[in-house]
């Protein structure tokens, strides 16, 4: 009776697009199997189509949220989404995945949200950083994304230093000191693939206080990037979570979809044939949506449904051309001469990978592709040439 009344721990997986969140919830999943205990999953994708679920084992619980980004625009289904689990799959954990442009921030005010709808308790978020991205973002300056990323790391309570085959044991060094000043709280680990000891979310769970990225957001010394709001820090942890709340604060919390927003999703919003749509809501607290601010406007997804099975050399020709303004690519391919195998495909940052795999029911061959003011014409056409 009492683990019935138990907080069910939270864990928010963060981090740009392509770091690794996926294959450290994988390694995270599989570590609560191996006790006996069952994890719950909510993951959240910018386009239509959910493929890092399909490397997720299938008796895990999850929930998709699509289309959208949970720290903004389908905010509200994240409050649903973890009600629905907590009440009907009584998980031991939950990890919420969330998408590569995120910002934590508005990500944690979510969770903050769903709280007073479900009894869990925020334990910490994790951040992984892909090495060399943050390094070559890091000596070229600014920009939405290098901003992005600081903004994750700050809100971190462990940081997986992922990808360090990618970089030399200097610029290692050097990326630490960076993160550092950034925050200097979370636990920092290096690692290839996201191979950590997992025991690091036992110890978050057990952790006496709210969890250490709270800490870093009260930070009086806190240096603000550009994107920065103070005042989505404080209504992010203006109380405790997983504590009883006043119910009065829900419906102040809700929003009704349909209305005009006053922030632009930029490309995202655009509704072209194949593409994924940023949901038009609004929140009904006004004050809340004044204090939004979107470091990933500019961020937009093209979905490409294939119309059947394709050459792999051209496929790979295809994804070596790719422009710089593609930063993540995604996709279920059957290749036709490799007698019609099925492929989960992925390209971050440069580094393209393809697994073998086989579907369960019916998946559709896909490429997703997302980046920043892409040329979609092209990107279509060349996808039809295939
Ligand atoms: N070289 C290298 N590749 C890695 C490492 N970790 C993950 N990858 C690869 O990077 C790609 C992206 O990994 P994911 O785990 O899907 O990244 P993600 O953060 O979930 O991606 P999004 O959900 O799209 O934001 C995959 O092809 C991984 O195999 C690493 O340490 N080194």
């Amino acid at each position: 009776m009492e683990h019935m009344n138990k907080p069910v721990p939270l864990f928010v997986l963060s981090g740009f697009l392509g770091s690794g969140k996926t294959t450290l919830l994988t390694r995270a999943i599989d570590y609560y199997k191996a006790q006996g205990k069952l994890p719950a999953v909510i993951m959240n994708e910018l386009g239509d189509v959910n493929l890092d679920g399909l490397l997720v084992d299938v008796q895990v619980p999850m929930t998709e949220i699509l289309s959208g980004c949970i720290c903004c625009s389908v905010r509200g289904d994240l409050g649903t989404a973890i009600m629905n689990l907590v009440a009907e799959q009584r998980p031991d954990v939950i990890f919420i995945e969330s998408t590569g442009v995120a910002n934590p921030i508005e990500t944690l005010e979510g969770v903050t949200e769903a709280s007073l709808l479900a009894r869990v308790e925020m334990k910490g978020v994790v951040t992984v950083v892909d090495c060399r991205h943050l390094l070559e973002l890091s000596r070229g300056g600014a920009g939405k994304t290098f901003r992005l990323m600081q903004d994750q790391i700050r809100c971190a309570s462990v940081l997986l230093l992922n990808k360090t085959d990618l970089v030399t044991q200097d610029e290692l060094a050097e990326l630490e000191r960076l993160i550092r000043s950034w925050n200097e709280y979370a636990e920092i680990v290096r690692t290839v693939k996201c191979e950590a000891d997992m025991r690091l979310f036992d110890e978050a769970e057990h952790a006496e206080g709210p969890f250490s990225g709270m800490a870093a957001l009260h930070d009086d010394d806190h240096v603000c990037t550009g994107d920065c709001d103070h005042a989505s820090h404080g209504g992010a942890h203006d109380h405790e979570h997983g504590e009883a709340h006043d119910h009065e604060h829900v419906g102040a919390h809700d929003h009704e979809h349909g209305e005009t927003n006053d922030h632009e999703h930029g490309e995202a919003h655009d509704h072209a044939h194949g593409e994924a749509h940023m949901h038009s809501d609004a929140h009904a607290d006004s004050a809340h949506a004044d204090r939004h601010h979107h470091t990933h406007d500019h961020v937009m997804v093209y979905t490409h449904y294939l119309a059947g099975p394709i050459d792999s050399e051209k496929f790979e020709r295809f994804i070596a051309g790719l422009p710089a303004s593609v930063y993540r690519g995604k996709g279920v391919l059957t290749f036709a001469d490799t007698g019609n195998s099925r492929f989960l495909f992925q390209y971050a940052y440069r580094e393209a990978d393809f697994m073998k795999i086989t579907p369960q029911g019916d998946v559709q061959d896909v490429v997703v592709l997302i980046g920043e003011h892409m040329p979609k014409e092209q990107l279509r056409k060349a996808l039809e040439a295939l």
